[in-house]
């Protein structure tokens, strides 16, 4: 498979994204793809909305997987591309795009010539909300086809096409949402003392939670509270009986997580006395650390360099990825691909060159034969 042909898949699935759990055109794309390219090595099967391809190795002494994960974010795009969403409302800015035709383009490549191990390519649904890895570990499917090893990939917006960067050790945050609701009492904007103002709660609540992070967390660790989502109210000149805030944790250690979430429900006990209301907090889903396993890292330089790609020793990010939980209980690491957008991941303008499509493949195929 060719560029061009890597580009008109990323294309193709650029214009369908769908929600966590309701990737089912994308599902059916995948699925029209395998069974065009199907032979007598390759086993299909599906997993909720989810794919599961098995390649028999010519000599197999063990399984290696490779995990692409498969939904997208409730992001209006705005790049102005020839190939925009059709979803409106919806949009790859993280990039699974680009994910599932990296695995696809070496799926195709390793169908046609096998590994000598065997090799499972993972579709996962649901990993920006609210989390396929955990229930596709535990499911029958994956269980069948376990996997010895398993790695994945995620794309850099901050770094060149033809670099590809990792770390030994913790790669990405232990995350949590956050969800907290503020009920209050509503009224006329002109007599505020009848009244229990959410928008100035739910604001008040947000300023004094950044002391969580700034004054509570030691400054040699590191963490981070974002609210990346407040509304209240319907109209200008009333008082809004309700507010909402929806937001994210991220600490690289548990402890630090949990430290945090004591003092946000603390701080919102306080913000219920202070402005007589009541706020219920949900943590949304949770996921488990990147972590990679020390031994495969000096060998994938080695497979990323022998193919005249650069390898950068990273440090770890506040992102989260649900594949922390395979990497849990299977060995294996996770990387970093650039592919060098002037927008970063989640920008309704994120736009990552195509060229780092055929890094990708390249490095997953070589990757699945050699380590
Ligand atoms: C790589 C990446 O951007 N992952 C997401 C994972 C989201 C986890 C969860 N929905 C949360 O917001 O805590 C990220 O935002 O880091």
């Amino acid at each position: 498979m060719n560029l061009e042909q890597l580009q008109s898949i990323r294309r193709d699935l650029h214009q369908i994204p769908e929600l966590g759990f309701q990737e089912k055109k994308t599902q059916q794309y995948l699925l029209e793809y395998l069974h065009r390219i199907k032979n007598e090595k390759m086993e299909i099967q599906t997993w909720k909305t989810g794919v599961l391809v098995k390649i028999t190795g010519r000599n197999a002494e063990e399984t290696i997987a490779y995990r692409a994960d498969i939904d997208a974010l409730p992001i209006t795009e705005e790049t102005n591309y020839s190939f925009e969403s059709q979803h409106k409302g919806n949009m790859h800015a993280c990039g699974h795009d680009f994910h599932m035709t990296i695995a696809l383009g070496a799926l195709t490549r390793l169908a046609e010539n096998p590994p000598h191990n065997n090799v499972v390519f993972i579709f996962q649904p649901a990993e920006e909300n609210p989390g396929g890895a955990l229930p596709m570990l535990q499911s029958e499917e994956l269980k069948a086809w376990w996997p010895d090893r398993i790695f994945a990939l995620h794309i850099a917006p901050e770094y060149p096409v033809g670099t590809i960067a990792s770390r030994s050790g913790l790669l990405f945050a232990n995350t949590s949402e956050l969800f907290m609701d503020f009920k209050g009492k509503g009224g006329h904007a002109a007599y505020p003392h009848t009244a229990k103002d959410m928008v100035v709660a739910a604001s008040s609540f947000n300023v004094q939670a950044q002391h969580i992070v700034a004054r509570t967390v030691d400054p040699l660790d590191s963490a981070v509270l974002t609210v990346g989502k407040m509304t209240a109210g319907f109209v200008q000149n009333g008082i809004a009986e309700n507010a909402r805030l929806e937001g994210t944790m991220r600490a690289f250690k548990a402890e630090t997580m949990s430290g945090m979430k004591q003092n946000v429900e603390g701080l919102a006990k306080a913000i219920e006395l202070a402005y007589e209301c009541t706020v219920s907090i949900d943590y949304g889903s949770n996921y488990y650390q990147v972590f990679n396993h020390e031994q495969f890292m000096e060998p994938f330089q080695q497979i990323v360099e022998k193919r005249g790609f650069k390898y950068v020793d990273c440090p770890p990010a506040m992102t989260g990825e649900d594949f922390g939980y395979m990497l849990r209980d299977i060995p294996g690491f996770m990387f970093w691909l650039g592919v060098d957008s002037p927008y970063g991941l989640h920008h309704s303008q994120l736009q990552p060159k195509e060229e780092a499509l055929e890094v990708g493949v390249q490095v997953v195929e070589a990757t699945i034969r050699e380590l």
